[in-house]
């Protein structure tokens, strides 16, 4: 049961009273009530009533965690080891993860599947595995065994519950949507689920490809049921000042026939054992859009096919902020 207040809030929003909906939060907060912290920091973080404010949200997750609100910890607790809203504070974050251990399954899961592979200070790898080449240009390569055995399991059964069906960008019309060229579906591990293993992954994937993890756009994973398919398509984006430079696909399991991701002008064709990587370049020597990169996951014929993608930008990338409703907020 929420906090009266928090009730309150919803209530108020629902009848399109937004101002107040908000003032009663920031009244609630103010007063220590850890469940209306913990809703104005999702404000925060969704950015559709107030507006988007990461490194507020971290504040006012450390308040409601300070307040006994185990939740709030926990995500404060990825916010801190991911540098989301503030610095990376890998060590200290662990800390947190360790102490909420004991009350919270999920950051159990968390210590597990984190210790298929030793880090460092700030949560990258010790190692990275030897890149087997496949084609010079446009440069495309393996790494066996990037991922553990409990890293895939822990990110299929974190990605299982927010599976819902692919969305992609339109080319005539800019926007997002489903659209027959990827009949699969997604999880997305945007700033609510970037936990400790998706944030080790992501620096991982970002020690493999010589990037900086911030680059990354969010983590996600694929699920092809039988038919489903990635038709041919290039990953760079028509026109964008911050492209898709590099893509990093780890497949996740193997009990499926067919789905090999497909490289038809460079008549390559590969599918991995779970864990192992495939990294490509989707731009040429200049930074332009190179077609030669174009591929696709094949239809799988029987079993369902699992694959995590990360799609790597020149730059840091964010999701741009939605407007917000109240704009002075
Ligand atoms: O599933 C595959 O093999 C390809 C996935 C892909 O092309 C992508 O995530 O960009
Ligand atoms: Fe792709």
């Amino acid at each position: 049961m929420p906090s009266p207040a928090v009730t309150r809030a919803h209530a108020l929003a629902a009848e399109g009273r937004h101002r107040d909906a908000f003032a009663a939060l920031a009244e609630a907060s103010g007063a220590g009530d850890s469940d209306a912290l913990r809703q104005l920091a999702d404000w925060r973080i969704q950015g559709g009533i107030v507006r988007r404010d990461l490194g507020e949200a971290r504040a006012l997750l450390q308040r409601a965690a300070a307040a006994g609100n185990d939740d709030a910890a926990l995500l404060h607790a990825f916010f801190a080891a991911n540098g989301v809203g503030g610095p990376s504070d890998w060590p200290g974050a662990l800390e947190s993860l360790r102490e909420l251990a004991p009350r919270i399954a999920q950051a159990r899961a968390q210590l597990d599947a984190l210790a298929d592979f030793a880090l460092d200070e700030a949560g990258g790898p010790m190692t990275t595995p030897q890149l087997e080449r496949l084609s010079e240009s446009p440069s495309v390569a393996v790494a066996r065994g990037l991922l553990g055995a409990a890293e895939c399991a822990y990110l299929v059964s974190r990605a299982t519950p927010m599976m819902a069906p692919s969305l992609v960008v339109d080319p005539a019309t800019g926007r997002m949507g489903p659209h027959p060229i990827r009949t699969c579906d997604f999880a997305s591990f945007g700033v609510y689920y970037e936990d400790f293993v998706v944030g080790a992954i992501n620096r991982r994937i970002a020690a493999l490809s010589g990037t900086d993890h911030a680059h990354g756009e969010p983590l996600q994973v694929l699920r092809y049921f039988p038919g489903g398919e990635y038709r041919p398509h290039m990953d760079a984006l028509p026109a964008t000042d911050n492209q898709r430079i590099v893509t990093v696909l780890v497949y996740l399991d193997e009990d499926y026939e067919g789905g090999e991701t497909d490289f038809p002008e460079l008549g390559l064709r590969f599918r991995g054992r779970p864990g192992d990587a495939l990294m490509f370049a989707n731009v040429d020597a200049e930074g332009r859009a190179d077609p030669r990169a174009r591929h696709a996951g094949l239809p799988v014929r029987s079993g369902t096919k699992l694959v995590a993608s990360r799609w790597i930008r020149r730059t840091r990338f964010a999701y741009p902020p939605p407007t917000p409703i109240l704009a002075d907020s």
